[in-house]
């Protein structure tokens, strides 16, 4: 919806037949997006072969099917067409980033990461938005950015791919601890202190893996961490009010298609922390309530009751 009101033709492609229908037939997909209307600029289809010709791809597949996609249609994709990760997340299987799990698939391919507070449901009405376009490349960032860039959608170029991807897949795992303390009713205090600790456990993993402390700070870090930490609509903070309250995960998850990234993501990013030696007692506390079965009672006394430190 942003590349198209940025005046570009676009073409979605799904595997589901019947989004690729509503959206060629009623400009709509009100099986992932109700509620918002799309411009006819935008056509949809079930073929990889429209690949060939994009001038840009533009990479939304969640985190753990990404890869897969990208391996069955990678003989469609030119190697030089710039590839654009809205994806955020960590691969479970392999431990990577999205961006190096990319890169070792389409190894000559320019990248770009698009990240920022941006709940879909309101980019796609064209409600004010602004987001990181991060790219290495300083003159692809700025191409990308003015193909993309709209009168609702305002980019803000970086220089740090790695900064903006960081921030975007562990503030969903963050928001799900808020969720948490939200359905428990432990108060603003407490989420208040989730953000900040966790931005620090942002930091801590992002500067490791060579981001910048200023992107991490940012729209992609903390303006992203801000957003879904306060707010319902958040996927991530509504899985983790739901435990909170008392239900169960697999009732949670039943007949749910979206996905909240921060489940699979509290695992990948755990066990990344722990192969860079990183402590990160959040997400490691998410990730034990979420994958381990750990009681959350105890969790948060365990975190609470954590030998006392320096806060920087
Ligand atoms: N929805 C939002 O507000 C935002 C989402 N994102 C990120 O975008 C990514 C995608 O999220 P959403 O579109 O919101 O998720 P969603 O769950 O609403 O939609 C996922 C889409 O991916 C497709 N899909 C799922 N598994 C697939 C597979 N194995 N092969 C091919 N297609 C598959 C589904 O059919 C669906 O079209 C996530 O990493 C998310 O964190 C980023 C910013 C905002
Ligand atoms: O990433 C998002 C907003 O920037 C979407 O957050 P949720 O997946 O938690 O809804």
């Amino acid at each position: 919806a942003v590349a198209a009101e940025a005046g570009n033709d676009v073409i979605l492609w799904s595997r589901n037949k019947d989004v690729v229908s509503d959206i060629n037939k009623n400009h709509e997909n009100k099986l992932y997006l109700k509620g918002a209307s799309l411009s006819p600029k935008i056509t949809a289809t079930t073929e990889t072969s429209a690949l060939q010709n994009c001038d840009i791809l533009l990479l939304v597949v969640p985190s753990q099917h990404l890869g897969a996609v990208l391996e069955a249609s990678k003989d469609q994709i030119n190697s030089k067409t710039p590839l654009v990760l809205c994806t955020k997340g960590v691969e479970i299987k392999s431990g990577l980033m999205m961006t190096e799990m990319i890169t070792e698939i389409l190894p000559e391919n320019p990248l770009a990461v698009l990240s920022g507070p941006t709940f879909a449901i309101e980019v796609a009405n064209k409600l004010p938005t602004a987001v990181t376009l991060a790219c290495a490349d300083e003159s692809l960032g700025k191409a990308l950015s003015k193909t993309l860039n709209n009168r609702s959608f305002r980019i803000y170029q970086s220089l740090d791919p790695i900064g903006a991807e960081i921030g975007g897949a562990v503030k969903n795992v963050i928001a799900i601890a808020c969720g948490i303390v939200a359905g428990k009713k432990l108060g603003d205090n407490a989420r208040a202190a989730l953000i900040t600790r966790g931005l620090s456990e942002i930091v801590k993993l992002g500067l490791a893996k060579g981001g910048r402390r200023e992107t991490l700070m940012g729209l992609s870090g903390m303006g992203d961490l801000t957003l879904t930490c306060t707010a319902t609509q958040s996927r991530n903070y509504a899985l983790g009010k739901a435990l909170g309250e008392g239900i169960k995960i697999q009732d949670y998850l039943k007949g749910r298609i979206t996905v909240a990234e921060g489940l699979s993501s509290s695992k990948s990013v755990t066990e990344l922390a722990q192969n860079l030696s990183i402590d990160m007692p959040i997400c490691d506390a998410v990730c034990s309530i979420l994958h381990n079965n750990a009681d959350i009672d105890k969790t948060i006394a365990q975190l609470l009751a954590r030998p006392q430190k320096a806060e920087v």
